[in-house]
């Protein structure tokens, strides 16, 4: 694994924040992936007038990263301009785990330049991988 750059990281996850649609909630988010190419793709999150309809900045980010061929990642940083330092939703978790290793950082940074780090392993543990489809037994076939 090549020496993760966590400034450049932080920078872009802030320069997508600056990016999000958050008129409801006035929660910008703006997420940073590491791919293993190791170039570097962004989301934010954009709500919806219809709530359920919003994507979070996590998996903006992961989806822009998939349509450019990307399918294996190193690193994930969130930022908001928030006091605490948020980590990614239960959805995003999920959606995290079907590309990162268990053993991959996942940080949380803000304004204050401070930064929290996981593992995804901590935030999701015993995940639901596609191992387990892989290894799927097929009842009555
Ligand atoms: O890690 C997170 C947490 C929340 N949100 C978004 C969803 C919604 O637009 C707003 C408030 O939950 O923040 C994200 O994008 N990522
Ligand atoms: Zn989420």
């Amino acid at each position: 694994m090549s020496e993760i750059n966590w400034t450049a990281l932080q920078q872009a996850a802030k320069d997508a924040a600056a990016q999000a649609y958050a008129p409801y909630s006035k929660f910008p988010v703006g997420v940073a992936v590491l791919a293993a190419s190791g170039k570097v793709y962004t989301g934010c999150n954009v709500e919806n007038a219809s709530y359920g309809g919003t994507i979070c900045a996590e998996r903006n980010a992961i989806a822009a990263a998939v349509v450019a061929g990307e399918r294996k990642f190193e690193a994930l940083v969130v930022y908001t301009p928030q006091t605490m330092l948020t980590p990614p939703c239960g959805i995003c978790r999920q959606v995290i785990a079907e590309f990162f290793s268990p053993d991959a950082p996942v940080a949380s940074c803000n304004h204050m330049q401070q930064q929290q780090q996981w593992t995804l392993g901590e935030l999701l543990p015993a995940a639901f991988t596609p191992t387990y489809l892989a290894n799927s037994t097929k009842v009555g076939a």
